[in-house]
């Protein structure tokens, strides 16, 4: 067997008795394109790379986990800013490369790269003083890749050991968004003459991840909730939360839209980053959530409601995500209220 075939083999090997959604869900980061996407986006990378060199005071001579390390970046980061030992943990195939990667940058013998579900290795080390990782899906939770850094904190940091990142806000905001909706929406309503309203349904399930203009914007945006790394729980990723939204202007809302931003804060100078319409492009993009209604506000009206987060029951790593709206006005003839359900798959 050549070394490739080998390598694929005990892959397969340490997948044996995942279910099916597990073993897609690490195979999708097997393939060099996804990390090149992740690697290639600056304001993510960077702000890991920022936050681990502006802090060589913090990482110095500690020993340091990457939790999900891909092909070893922030190992990397992490033992040219002084870290005494790292140990990088993916099950994805990718590590492969991440070793050779290691070895082409003579850091062999400061990282130690594991393969195998976070949750099962056995680290060389009982404790350690840092833990970095970039765990965000879309719409943050999508991929509850934080439930393992979460382990991982639970089981091998050190009392006072430090998180890279370590808080994350989620918000919400309302657009105006017509014309797409028309476009991806309203299409199902006539195709070549034909009522597809079945496919409407899906489509109207299904949340949307892309770049929001700035001035789709119709109000303020409203933070739902925040995440401490070293507080929160699983438990908590479950969440039913209110929002309230201020028009900003006169104008229509076909949709609300979600991002989040990242903060550590361990830093000596915080960095922070985010996802939203008003930042610099991230492969996050935003998350857009159709409305079946289109509201009619005028400026200084209150939409109000609940957002309602929980991993799917059948396969965690999917999202079912609930969403109300209330908006009263005095107009009958505008009111509207209503709530949409959303499975992030
Ligand atoms: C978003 S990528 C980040 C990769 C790399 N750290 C980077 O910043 O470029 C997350 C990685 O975590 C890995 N991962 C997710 N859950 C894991 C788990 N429970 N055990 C081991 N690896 C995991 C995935 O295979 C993937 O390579």
């Amino acid at each position: 067997m050549d070394q490739q075939s080998a390598q694929i083999s005990s892959s397969a090997d340490r997948m044996v008795g995942m279910d099916h959604a597990e073993v897609r869900y690490f195979t999708s980061y097997d393939h060099h394109g996804i990390h090149e996407e992740m690697l290639k986006d600056d304001v993510r990378t960077r702000s890991y790379r920022d936050a681990i060199y502006q802090n060589r005071h913090i990482f110095k001579d500690k020993v340091v986990l990457d939790v999900g390390c891909g092909t070893g970046i922030l190992s990397m980061f992490a033992v040219r800013a002084g870290a005494k030992h790292v140990i990088g943990v993916d099950m994805s195939s990718i590590i492969e490369k991440a070793r050779e990667i290691v070895e082409v940058n003579g850091m062999t013998s400061k990282i130690t790269l594991l393969q195998g579900k976070m949750e099962e290795v056995v680290l060389p080390f009982p404790k350690v003083d840092i833990i970095i990782s970039e765990w965000m899906g879309y719409f943050l939770l999508y991929e509850s890749m934080l439930d393992t850094v979460l382990y991982a904190r639970d089981r091998y940091l050190v009392p006072g050991g430090k998180i890279f990142p370590d808080k994350a806000t989620m918000y919400v905001a309302a657009i105006e968004d017509g014309e797409y909706k028309e476009e991806k929406i309203g299409f199902w309503d006539n195709v070549y003459g034909f009522n597809y309203s079945p496919m409407k349904e899906i489509a109207l399930t299904e949340p949307l991840v892309d770049t929001v203009e700035l001035k789709a914007l119709v109000t303020d945006p409203y933070a739902i909730i925040s995440l401490d790394l070293y507080t929160v729980t699983s438990a908590d990723l479950s969440f039913k939360v209110p929002y309230s939204l201020t028009a900003k202007r006169s104008d229509f809302i076909h949709a609300l839209i979600s991002w989040f931003d990242i903060e550590f804060t361990a830093c000596h100078k915080p960095i922070t980053f985010s996802t939203g319409p008003h930042a610099k492009y991230t492969h996050w993009k935003q998350t857009v959530f159709y409305l079946r209604d289109v509201l009619t506000v005028e400026e200084g009206e209150v939409v109000h409601g609940y957002l309602e987060n929980k991993p799917n029951d059948k396969n965690k790593r999917d999202l079912d995500i609930t969403i109300s709206y209330k908006f009263e006005t005095e107009d009958p003839v505008r009111y509207a209220e209503g709530s949409c359900f959303y499975r992030m798959c």
